[in-house]
């Protein structure tokens, strides 16, 4: 009898080792694992954590070795039991997909610390290893090595120029600046009746103006003449004169408080600024005493004293009725020119002209 039994344990050892794993069951499956057999295939769903938990592999080693001080402690009676229980049911076939399944995420080297026990569930590590820091280039020229982001330019470089998906790149920027449209336009009514006319020089003898406008009728044109204007004496600049002809002050050369004087034409040609008298003029029927200004006329002293003496209305005219003499010689008046007494204002102002 104890031959038997030795026999039977030593075959159901045989067994065990030489039986289609997928046929074992689990504990016996557990137990050629922590004999240092093929490693374990479980029947059922492959996962992960399964494979990935060396944590769960030591605790189905100890499992199985207690397993197997169990077994040894146990009856051969015992194990004969278990090889029929095992035989009855007939275990799915091992998958062939099995070993080409994908990789499942790779399991952490996780340092032999103390808390092992703890960290039952590792995390998982990335797939790819951990490449350098791709490179970012925005030359135009080909990257000298590949990276995982290329730039702009090289991704459209390489880009097909088929592809619909393509962003074009961006226009460049017109280096010229943009020009207006021909103004007036080619079919504009303005070309189509042709240039202007030409309508002379305008009038006046003036410059013409930058506008193409001519000036207005009612503005006095200035002769176009050579201009006859003189070098004045220090301190005699219209400047000067203005300071000196103010409101209060008297120019006349007339006794003080004297009233403006009724001027009769031969009292006026008496005034001709000869034999140490004061030159007087006649303009629009007022009398001025010229004297003062002489030194003071931009067309000098002899131009002045053309009209000494005399009405010089209209020779003033010709030459710058622009000028405001009322204000300029308002220090200057003597007052009112009239007629003679006896009727001959007439025929003398005509002499005098
Ligand atoms: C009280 C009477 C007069 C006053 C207040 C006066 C005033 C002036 C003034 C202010 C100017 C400068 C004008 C300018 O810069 O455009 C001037 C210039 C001139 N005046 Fe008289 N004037 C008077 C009478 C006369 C008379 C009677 C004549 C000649 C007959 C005369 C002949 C001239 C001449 C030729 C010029 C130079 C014009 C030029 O070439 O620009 N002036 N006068």
């Amino acid at each position: 009898m104890g031959v038997i039994g030795v026999s039977l344990i030593v075959v159901s050892f045989v067994y065990v080792l030489a039986c289609p794993i997928g046929w074992l069951p689990r504990w016996i499956v557990d137990f050629k694992r922590g004999l240092g057999g093929a490693p374990a295939i479980t029947e059922g769903p492959l996962t992960s954590t399964a494979k990935a938990e060396p944590g769960r592999d030591e605790d189905a080693r100890d499992n199985t070795a207690t397993s197997t001080a169990r077994d040894e402690a146990g009856s051969a009676t015992e194990t004969v039991n278990r090889k029929a229980q095992g035989s009855r049911e007939m275990p799915p076939p091992p998958r062939p997909m099995t070993a080409q399944q994908p990789p499942a995420i790779k399991a952490p080297s996780l340092p032999e610390s103390t808390d092992e026990e703890e960290q039952i569930t590792p995390k998982a590590a990335p797939a790819e290893s951990k490449g350098p820091v791709p490179t970012f280039s925005l030359s135009d020229d080909a990257p000298s090595k590949p990276s995982r982001a290329p730039s702009a330019s090289a991704w459209a470089s390489t880009m097909p120029s088929s592809s619909s998906s393509a962003m074009p790149p961006p226009p460049r920027p017109n280096p010229q600046p943009p020009r207006l449209p021909q103004f007036p336009a080619a079919n504009s009514p303005q070309i189509a009746r042709g240039p202007a006319p030409d309508r002379g020089p305008p009038a006046g003898g003036l410059a013409p103006p930058s506008g193409g406008l001519a000036p207005p009728p009612t503005l006095a044109a200035k002769p176009n003449k050579p201009s006859k204007k003189v070098m004045l004496q220090p301190g005699r600049s219209p400047l000067d004169w203005a300071r000196i002809s103010g409101p209060s002050s008297d120019l006349r050369n007339l006794p003080p408080n004297t009233p403006y004087l009724r001027v009769t034409p031969s009292m006026l040609k008496a005034q001709n600024g000869r034999k140490g008298t004061d030159a007087w003029m006649a303009l629009n029927g007022k009398v001025y005493n010229i004297s003062p200004y002489a030194e003071y006329h931009p067309g000098g002293k002899g131009e002045l004293m053309r009209g000494a003496g005399k009405d010089g209305t209209k020779l003033y005219g010709e030459i710058h009725p622009w000028v405001n003499y009322e204000t300029m010689m308002a220090a200057c008046l003597i007052g009112l020119l009239v007629d003679e007494p006896d009727g001959k204002r007439g025929s003398e102002m005509d002499e005098m002209d």
